[in-house]
């Protein structure tokens, strides 16, 4: 038997989208190792589906995987792609997509120049809900990675991620540093790590070490979180280019009262088929 599936990336952020709606797919962590794996399988940084609703008001349910098989709350990136891939293949011909996660609800915007703008929902900062070991919620932590002092800030998207400042990040230690806090016994379920260079109060380079799959081109809850940690540490404006290595997202965030929006591209690659 044959899964159909669809190629896409974001800014070089890849996924492997499957239609769990017309057709079944069960996945594990296995079989996501497996369809995620760059030689032996498809190849992707994350595989999404894309299942009927669960939540009310919503028209789907989107569910994802890291390529190391471990099930997350959320993926700006990929939800981006989402949104291309449900009005593509006719699943929707709304402009305007409420679909639910394991974070909760977001909306998808079609945007008419073929981007997608999304309301990723409030950021959470108490350490409980990241979740992160801390006394208290502050703007930024010190942490101790490796005997080395780092100084962090902490921001759920859904999904937890760590920011770091960093003067040059041609030379960042994203090799070196990432795995280490990404596994930091401070976070409870692993994190992402971010290393965010601040050009302006408008405009900042970010590099992210992916939980579960390593540097990845681009991150688009990590690009979500470290707008807010730099605006947070009073460094950055409420709308802010985020420079990654596969490209450039808009992100604005006019406060903890508000959602956190992203705008970018989705661009489906090609489709195929695989063996269940
Ligand atoms: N690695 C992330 C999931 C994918 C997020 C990223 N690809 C994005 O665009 O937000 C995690 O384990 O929380």
């Amino acid at each position: 038997m044959k899964l159909r599936f669809t190629k896409m990336q974001g800014l070089g952020n890849d996924f492997v989208v499957f239609d769990a709606i017309r057709q079944k797919v069960e996945l594990t962590p296995e079989t996501a190792r497996h369809y995620a794996d760059r030689r032996f399988g498809i190849g992707c940084d994350q595989i999404l589906l894309v299942e009927p609703p669960r939540l009310p008001e919503t028209d789907f349910h989107y569910r994802i995987f890291n390529a190391d098989g471990s099930e997350v709350e959320q993926c700006g990136n990929g939800a981006r792609c989402f949104a291309r891939f449900v009005r593509d293949q006719g699943l929707t011909d709304k402009d305007e997509i409420p679909v639910g996660t394991a974070a909760g609800k977001i909306r998808l915007y079609m945007e008419a120049d073929g981007q997608v703008r999304v309301d990723m929902g409030r950021p959470e900062l108490r350490p409980e809900r990241i979740p992160f070991l801390a006394d208290s919620e502050a703007d930024t932590y010190e942490i101790t990675v490796d005997g080395q002092r780092c100084l962090i800030g902490a921001v759920s998207m859904g999904n937890p991620h760590a920011v770091l400042m960093i003067d040059d990040l041609d030379s960042a230690p994203v090799a070196e540093l990432g795995p280490l806090l990404e596994s930091h016994p401070r976070f409870p379920q692993r994190v992402n790590v971010g290393f965010m260079q601040i050009l302006s109060p408008q405009h900042v380079r970010l590099r992210v070490y992916e939980r579960g799959a390593g540097e990845t081109l681009a991150c688009g809850t990590g690009a979500c979180a470290a707008v807010v940690s730099g605006q947070l540490r009073g460094q950055l404006t409420t709308r802010t280019r985020v420079s990654l290595r596969g490209g450039d997202l808009m992100i604005e965030w006019r406060g903890p009262a508000h959602s956190v929006w992203m705008t970018g591209p989705a661009i489906p690659v090609f489709e195929g088929e695989i063996e269940r």
